[in-house]
């Protein structure tokens, strides 16, 4: 299975922000998405992900073969660690959680309520839900807010994993996890050029980017 993306248009809040976004992801292969602020890239995100309807365009793979790892956590606050991985683990039906605690480097957290974790200790819960997804496509956006070098060295350990496996990850990041071997997709160029008609950007629309 590869993710095929084509011709791909997207909005936010009913002004189209990129077009004509097309890319090929293949098993043991990441994309870094590139691009200023406000650029789109949580949109494109969410849209390959499903949360949102595409406004034009192909995505070659359906939405259940992706974990998605938002800005937000998506944490059970009053869960344990255990719990919350063990609750993943029931949705997408998988009993992935002892490897999940043991590669996020979690097990000494194991018993602790999530709403009693450092920021960074969250941000590591949430991103071993990854791991419990057993999905083949990683899409991630700015996973390593919150964490310290350590931790980013030991998610970007996790994503080679991953693809060494034949996953696939899908980045949007302003900094380098030091995955060398991943490509890089500029959005820039995707920009589109109107939010409606193919005239020149909105007032509305520059007070946004
Ligand atoms: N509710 C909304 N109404 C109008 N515009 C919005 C709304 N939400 C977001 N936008 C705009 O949509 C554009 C795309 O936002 P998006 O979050 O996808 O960008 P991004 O590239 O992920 O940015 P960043 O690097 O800052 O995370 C931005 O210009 C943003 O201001």
């Amino acid at each position: 299975m590869e993710l095929r993306v084509t011709n791909l248009a997207c909005a936010r809040g009913g002004l189209t922000v990129l077009e004509g976004v097309s890319f090929t992801l293949r098993p043991g292969h990441a994309l870094v998405l590139r691009g200023p602020n406000g650029i789109g890239k949580t949109t494109a995100l969410r849209t390959l992900c499903g949360l949102q309807p595409a406004l034009a365009g192909e995505v070659s793979v359906p939405p259940e073969s992706m974990a998605y790892a938002a800005h937000a956590d998506g944490l059970k606050a009053t869960l344990t660690v255990t719990e919350n991985l063990a609750f993943w683990a029931a949705v997408y039906g998988t009993d992935l959680v002892e490897d999940a605690l043991q590669r996020m480097n979690l097990d000494a957290l194991r018993d602790r309520m999530a709403a009693n974790l450092s920021a960074g200790q969250k941000r590591r819960l949430g991103l071993a839900r990854l791991l419990v997804t057993g999905r083949p496509i990683w899409v991630l956006d700015e996973p390593t807010v919150s964490l310290d070098a350590a931790s980013v060295a030991l998610f970007a350990g996790v994503i080679r994993a991953h693809l060494a496996a034949g996953g696939m990850a899908l980045i949007a990041t302003h900094i380098d996890l030091g995955l060398d071997e991943a490509e890089i997709l500029d959005l820039g160029p995707f920009k589109a050029r109107s939010p409606r008609d193919g005239g020149p950007a909105s007032a509305f629309d520059e007070a946004f980017t």
